[in-house]
């Protein structure tokens, strides 16, 4: 696992989200677009040319590999390449995810045409990825290190249309390393689909303690 650390303050960060979440959001505006487009034939294939203009600017200076997690120097994650809430990710959503002082994480987003399983509906893979991003995300800031999912018990209770849905995730335990989560996918009318999460801090991760110490650390080098 890749733990890098960036040198960026938060003004720098806002900074680069100010440019790239627009794009990104054009890039999830495209894939609908392809999807419900019923301009001819010939129109596609001029859109195409153009698109692989685009994409082979971007190529022009291109990162290795994925993007990975980066943390900025008070430690925060940079997930941006997430497949449920990276801000660099037009496949992601994206979820953007609350954290409540009682231990719960919410999140609400819209799941529009490239969500889709059944006609209308939201795809059941989808669905279990969004709520195991919750439960990780619950999980890992209840616990102050990442945990990741070592079991994952999804229940669908009925179809979700695609549309808005609301997502909730609670902590119910933990045990060493192991934390339990329940979690819920809900459109109007409440649940649609629940998860249960075994999720487990890796045993080679830095303990809650030593991040905390590291943060403080690299904040009073910042300050010297
Ligand atoms: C903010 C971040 C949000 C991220 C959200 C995204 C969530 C994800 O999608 S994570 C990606 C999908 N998950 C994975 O790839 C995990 C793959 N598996 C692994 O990396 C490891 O097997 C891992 C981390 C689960 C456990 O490894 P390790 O630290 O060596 O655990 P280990 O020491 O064997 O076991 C620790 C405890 O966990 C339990 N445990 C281990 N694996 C599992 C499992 N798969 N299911 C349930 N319990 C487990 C063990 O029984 C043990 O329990 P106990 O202490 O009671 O004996």
């Amino acid at each position: 696992m890749d733990f890098r650390l960036v040198d960026l303050s938060a003004d720098e960060i806002a900074a680069q989200l100010a440019v790239v979440e627009p794009l990104t959001e054009s890039v999830r505006a495209l894939i609908d677009a392809v999807i419900r487009t019923e301009v001819p034939d010939d129109d596609l294939d001029d859109a195409r040319r153009r698109i692989d203009a685009v994409t082979a600017s971007l190529r022009a200076a291109q990162k290795p590999g994925s993007y990975g997690v980066p943390f900025t120097r008070d430690f925060t994650g940079m997930p941006w390449g997430n497949a449920a809430v990276g801000v660099r990710n037009a496949i992601a959503p994206p979820l953007r995810v609350d954290h409540h002082d009682d231990g719960t994480a919410t999140a609400r987003v819209r799941l529009g045409a490239a969500y889709e399983g059944p006609a209308g509906l939201v795809h059941g893979g989808i669905s279990a990825m969004l709520l195991d991003q919750m439960l990780g995300e619950a999980a890992s800031v209840g616990n102050g290190t990442p945990c990741f999912t070592g079991t994952l018990t999804v229940k669908y209770l009925r179809p979700t249309p695609l549309g808005d849905v609301d997502l909730r995730a609670r902590t119910t335990g933990s045990e060493g390393r192991k934390v339990f989560v329940r979690a819920e996918l809900c459109d109007a009318d409440g649940p649609t689909v629940t998860a249960e999460g075994i999720m487990v801090s890796p045993r080679n991760l830095p303990s809650p303690d030593q991040i905390a110490k590291l943060r403080a650390a690299t904040a009073a080098d910042h300050d010297a």
